[in-house]
């Protein structure tokens, strides 16, 4: 796996052009871009930032491996709106509700851009994705199909059948493994789930677990996974063009070789489509796909590629979920005493005599409560997904330059005093007494974003999360394995597009309510 620490780059090539400088007695050439630097940057109010801007790195060395964390930090320093330089990149940093409000709501028609880099290109086929197509007519109508076919309530109530199954389907499993008392991993398991379900509402089809498809199944899930990883690498050639042709970090080979492995999956999954089109099957999300790329006139290839990264962004999404349910378990195996009160909550609601339904998470207020703490400590994307905007703009009195990257530090913004007392606590019970909700209305707690970009399978999300989390504790008594201590338990993040937790979350489920709960489904 590709790890990269920008500094192996950066501190040599700085060094270098120091040592230029002094060897050849420019100091003066040195003081005067600093002197320009400076006086461009106050002449016109641009938002604070750390200084001097370094010739050809910027201010790229001062992040690391969890940059977020370090933004964070260089925001204590440089205020809630700051500007950097990474390499050639302009890019201003929010860190607070009321600057996210400014961007999100204010000036959201003119920071709802999305910039380019050589890996989300790659990834979404050029740009043919919803998360990374400029905000246009294309952009629309693929959020609206998206809404209409998946992510509505009309639409999940028309899914609720295929989550249900694959929620128990997941319970049995567990059910039938934790007799011995093993560890389980918490992460595979629920996105294996998970991509039951997806597979099912997109092509009607339930792959993992039956049939003779799962060994290629595998494989896509392994890819899929492979590509949310590189997703997340802070590629420098994207910041530094002229190292680009060099290819530092051997990217290219890497994105060529995930994309011909999907470009196989992915024209297998269409041709089938077309050869069970004739056989009259029921209308499925990719029928309604061809139907999209047919109006807008595209060829055969393009079209293709258009379904390719639709579908790839979807299955790439689900991670955000999984990584939620894993960070609450283990926050809640850290903290056994709000363990405690959200079982509690869920003997008192629904008893143990039946299965938790979709239609009692309302009842279930401490449940919704451990999700929000969970979203706010850890949001799964906790830069969201760069803007930008295309022309200069004002945010809280200072001035933009066009073409500036936008980054909205969610991590920063859900850890702010304004916001919260004790803001880096677990603490479920500070979302009792509050109207706060997830629906990026409320600027301190954005962990779908808010505004046009918003995300669009909020509502799909948030009942996963809600559900598999709620029948994982209602069904199971959890521990940590033999010899490890709660309270010592690592709470450490790899950073990428999705931030997930470093070490795995491995627990023991000791079963809790009657057998004949534990029961597998009888698939639809
Ligand atoms: C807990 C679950 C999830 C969280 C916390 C989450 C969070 C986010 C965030 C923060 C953004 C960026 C908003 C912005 O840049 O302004 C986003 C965008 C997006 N999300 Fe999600 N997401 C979740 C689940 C999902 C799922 C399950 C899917 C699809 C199956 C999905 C599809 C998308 C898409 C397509 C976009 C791009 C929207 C656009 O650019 O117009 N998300 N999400």
């Amino acid at each position: 796996m590709l790890t990269f620490n920008i500094g192996t780059i950066i501190i040599p090539t700085t060094l270098l052009l120091l040592y230029r400088a002094i060897h050849t007695r420019n100091f003066a050439i040195v003081v005067f871009y600093i002197f320009v630097q400076w006086f461009c940057h106050t002449q016109l109010k641009r938002p604070p930032g750390p200084f001097p801007i370094w010739p050809l790195v910027g201010n790229l060395f001062l992040l690391g491996k969890t940059p977020h964390q370090d933004l964070y930090k260089l925001s204590k320093t440089y205020g809630d709106i700051m500007e950097l330089k990474l390499g050639s990149v302009r890019v201003v940093i929010i860190s607070s509700p009321q600057m996210a409000e400014h961007v999100l709501k204010t000036h959201d028609h003119l920071l709802a851009y999305r910039p380019k880099s050589i890996i989300s290109q790659s990834i979404s086929y050029g740009g043919l994705t919803v998360g990374f197509s400029p905000q246009g007519d294309y952009w629309r109508q693929l959020r609206m199909i998206h809404a209409s076919e998946l992510f509505n309530a009309k639409s999940l109530r028309a899914s609720k059948n295929v989550r249900d199954e694959e929620t128990s389907s997941l319970i049995h499993d567990y059910f039938q493994d934790c007799k011995d008392e093993k560890p389980m991993d918490i992460y595979t398991r629920s996105r294996n789930a998970s991509l039951n379900v997806m597979t099912r509402l997109l092509f009607g089809k339930r792959y993992l677990g039956s049939g003779p498809s799962i060994k290629e199944y595998e494989e896509f899930n392994d890819i899929i996974r492979e590509e949310i990883t590189i997703l997340g690498v802070f590629n420098i050639s994207d910041f530094v063009p002229i190292l680009k042709p060099f290819d530092l970090q051997g990217i290219i080979p890497q994105l060529n070789n995930i994309r011909l492995k999907l470009d196989q999956i992915f024209d297998k999954i269409i041709q089938n489509h077309s050869r069970e089109k004739d056989l009259n099957h029921s209308k499925d999300f990719l029928d309604v796909m061809f139907s999209f790329v047919e109006s807008y006139g595209f060829g055969k290839k393009h079209g293709d590629n258009v379904i390719k990264a639709v579908i790839n962004e979807i299955f790439g999404s689900i991670d955000t979920s999984i990584i939620t349910i894993e960070w609450a378990l283990a926050e809640l195996l850290k903290h056994p005493k709000f363990m405690k009160k959200t079982q509690d909550e869920l003997d008192d609601v629904i008893g143990q005599g039946r299965v938790i339904d979709e239609s009692d998470i309302p009842q279930l207020k401490y449940l919704q409560a451990v999700v929000k703490e969970t979203l706010r400590l850890h949001p799964p994307a906790t830069l969201m997904i760069p803007h930008q905007n295309m022309e200069a703009c004002e945010i809280g009195g200072y001035h933009i330059l066009p073409e500036t990257q936008i980054f909205v530090n969610l991590w920063a913004i859900h850890r702010h005093s304004s916001a919260y007392e004790n803001p880096l606590e677990f603490n479920p019970d500070r979302f009792l007494q509050t109207n706060v909700d997830l629906k990026g209305k409320h600027f301190e707690l954005l962990p779908f974003g808010s505004g046009r970009r918003m995300c669009p399978a909020m509502l799909l999300g948030l009942i996963v999360v809600q559900m598999q989390l709620a029948r994982l504790l209602h069904s199971f008594t959890w521990k940590l394995p033999k010899g490890e201590n709660p309270q010592d338990m690592d709470m450490g993040e790899v950073f990428g597009l999705t931030t997930r937790k470093a070490i795995p979350l491995h627990a023991i489920a000791i079963a809790r309510l009657p057998q004949n709960l534990y029961l597998a489904p009888q698939f639809t």
